[in-house]
């Protein structure tokens, strides 16, 4: 749609208002070249593109934006001039770390009438959220993987944040089935990338495991595992003296004997079926299979570890540790034929080289149609939450998010849907458990005034009691609370409190009172033009006590006063409203999560099918 379209949807009045307007997208990666595009066609004033990576060439399939002769430039630039020729935006470019607070500090991101999250971390989404919090901005988030996909517009204070849901964190195994008991794959693969390649090129030493991680109790495994351990770093010596005439035995020691004193700890094969340790099986330097996408012999992958680990032992010359990347050959390689080599001992199916880089590299593939989709969603949705558009139900909690579900799903049914959005959930630890604001500081105040005199202006501005505790969330240390005053004396510039760093104060239990003051997230600013330091008042608003209450945050009113929503911290509102609005999630949510299970329910029309008019 030109900028004629919006302009026809939106009226002129608001058109020139879009014109007026600042957006920030984080991240020109999929999602984020589709909708760089996208918003320079709606025709917002000014756009900022955020992003800290160089181009690669397996980003260029799917990144329309990039060409061969950029790989290796940065992003976010590259992007930029890609549709500098038919912008009417101004566009500036930045490559960074959108988490670096030195360059993009909060007074930097309030510049933006909405941001548009295009990553994909949970760190980086989580850390633009928590500034969209402080500062009251809209977010919109989004994200895909393979045909899967959402976008989440964020109100802060009125809808859900990104954190109001738990959020799914990757998968790990537990280390005795890595170590002692694969039986699949994608285990072997684990153990060749995380734990062998590491030992022999990576920094050498790792941690020692938690009695948890380790998954078993039978202290013979544990011993066995540890030991194995300590016998590795034999090998990484010979890997580091670069001694190719030791290949043999590494493959003796590691598919021969570690396998055989396995073998002997008995319990661990009473109900699974046995490993059986290699032959004699010698590497052959000729002959080697370089095809990725054939299903290699045993001998192939033999040849091929030996091949992989002479080669990477000479890098290691010239290189000292190596980090695995999935889209370095000689890595790739070693990983894959040492995972099938162990996956055949452990009668499991082995795999083409193709197929383990896809389990090595976590990949899920990226579809470009999905990032087009909600790109073009996220987009489109902006305008309702920028209130741009004339819609009589326009309240906050009636702008739908969307999700996309598999396109092998999808039959006759539907392949979006659009629920609602909630009001913050009121147990969030983000966006309802603090109120927020910034503490902006002098040089002067930065440099030389201490911790202790810090919490005595916050305490009398904010009626905090004398039992308050203070975090810095930043680098997640406690500098004081009601026992501990050991850093008083220190300067803040001594203690390392920057721009950026978030100072979270609350107040712990107190007898006299069963409710306390709200916690209070501060954000630390740098300001020559302050005078000393500048504390900007916020609501008083005390909680009941967390130990005795199991809905902790709810929060009440001090002295009757009427409730307030007031930056957008905190809303108020009845158990009734909640439950409802759960309800109508939860069916929303498994109407994409059991899509693969159950016919999926009819989803409304109305709702389903179109984003911008409900
Ligand atoms: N903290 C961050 N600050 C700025 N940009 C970020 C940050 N974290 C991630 N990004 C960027 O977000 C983009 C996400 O895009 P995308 O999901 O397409 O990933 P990709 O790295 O381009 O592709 P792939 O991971 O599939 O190789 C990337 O370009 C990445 O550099
Ligand atoms: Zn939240």
């Amino acid at each position: 749609m030109g900028s004629n379209g919006i302009e026809r949807l939106v009226g002129n009045e608001r058109y020139s208002k879009m014109q007026g307007m600042k957006v920030l997208l984080v991240g020109a990666g999929g999602i984020g070249c589709e909708l760089l595009k996208n918003l320079i066609l709606m025709g917002f004033g000014e756009i900022h593109v955020v992003d800290l990576d160089t181009i690669d060439m397996s980003n260029l399939n799917r990144q329309f934006l990039f060409r061969q002769r950029d790989i290796r430039k940065a992003k976010a630039t590259t992007a930029v001039r890609a549709v500098e020729y038919f912008s009417n935006s101004k566009l500036v470019a930045h490559q960074g770390n959108i988490m670096d607070s030195e360059v993009f500090p909060l007074s930097w991101f309030k510049q933006f009438n909405i941001l548009f999250n295009a990553l994909d971390n949970l760190s980086a989404r989580r850390y633009v959220n928590k500034m969209s919090q402080f500062l009251n901005v809209p977010l919109l988030e989004s994200g895909t993987a393979g045909f899967d996909g959402h976008i989440q517009p964020i109100i802060p204070g009125k809808t859900e944040c990104f954190d109001c849901t738990a959020k799914e964190t990757p998968k790990t195994f537990p280390i005795c089935t890595i170590r002692s008991t694969p039986s699949q794959l994608v285990h072997c693969v684990v153990w060749a990338k995380n734990f062998l390649f590491q030992q022999l090129f990576g920094g050498g030493e790792q941690e020692m495991p938690s009695q948890e991680d380790m998954g078993t109790n039978d202290p013979s495994e544990i011993e066995r595992i540890n030991q194995e351990t300590d016998e590795l770093y034999q090998l990484h010596e010979w890997v580091q003296y670069g001694d190719e005439t030791k290949v043999y035995d590494i493959i003796k020691k590691l598919f021969v004997h570690d396998i055989e004193k396995l073998l002997m700890i008995e319990n661990l094969w009473r109900t699974r079926r046995k490993p059986v340790p290699l032959g004699n099986v010698q590497p052959y330097s000729e002959d080697i299979n370089n095809d990725h996408h054939a299903m290699w012999s045993l001998q192939d992958n033999i040849n091929k570890f030996a091949q992989s680990t002479k080669i990477l032992m000479k890098r290691l010359k010239s290189e000292k540790s190596l980090e695995f990347d999935k889209d370095d050959q000689d890595m790739l390689e070693f990983v894959a034929s040492a995972a099938n080599t162990r996956a055949h001992i452990f009668n499991i199916q082995m795999k083409t080289v193709f197929d383990i880089k896809q389990i090595a590299g976590n990949i899920i593939p990226a579809i470009v149609t999905t990032n087009a989709i909600i790109a073009g969603l996220s987009s489109l949705v902006s305008l309702r939450v920028l209130n741009l558009l004339d819609i009589i139900s326009n309240g906050p909690t009636n702008i739908p998010m969307a999700f996309t579900a598999k396109a092998s799903n999808m039959s006759s049914h539907r392949y979006l849907v659009a629920p609602l959005l909630a009001p913050p959930n009121p147990k969030c630890p983000v966006c309802s458990h603090y109120q927020r604001t910034v503490i902006t500081l002098n040089q002067e105040s930065w440099q030389s005034m201490k911790l202790g005199d810090l919490i005595k202006k916050i305490r009398d501005r904010y009626g905090f009691s004398e039992e308050m505790s203070v975090m810095d969330m930043t680098s997640n240390r406690l500098l004081a609370d009601f026992d501990f005053d050991d850093l008083y004396s220190q300067t803040l510039q001594g203690l390392r409190l920057n721009i950026g760093t978030i100072l979270a104060v609350s107040d712990s239990i107190s007898k006299e009172d069963d409710t306390v003051r709200k916690p209070i997230e501060f954000y630390l600013e740098l300001d020559n033009l302050v005078n000393e330091i500048d504390f900007p008042a916020l609501p008083l608003v005390r909680v009941i006590q967390e130990d005795e209450t199991e809905n902790p945050e709810e929060p009440k009113v001090d002295d009757g006063e009427p409730i307030f929503v007031d930056n957008g911290a905190i809303l108020i509102e009845d158990e009734e409203t909640r439950a409802e609005v759960d309800k109508q999630r939860k069916r929303a949510y498994s109407n994409v999560e059991n899509a693969s299970i159950t016919k999926r329910p009819k989803v409304d029309e109305a709702d389903a099918a179109i984003i911008l008019l409900d």
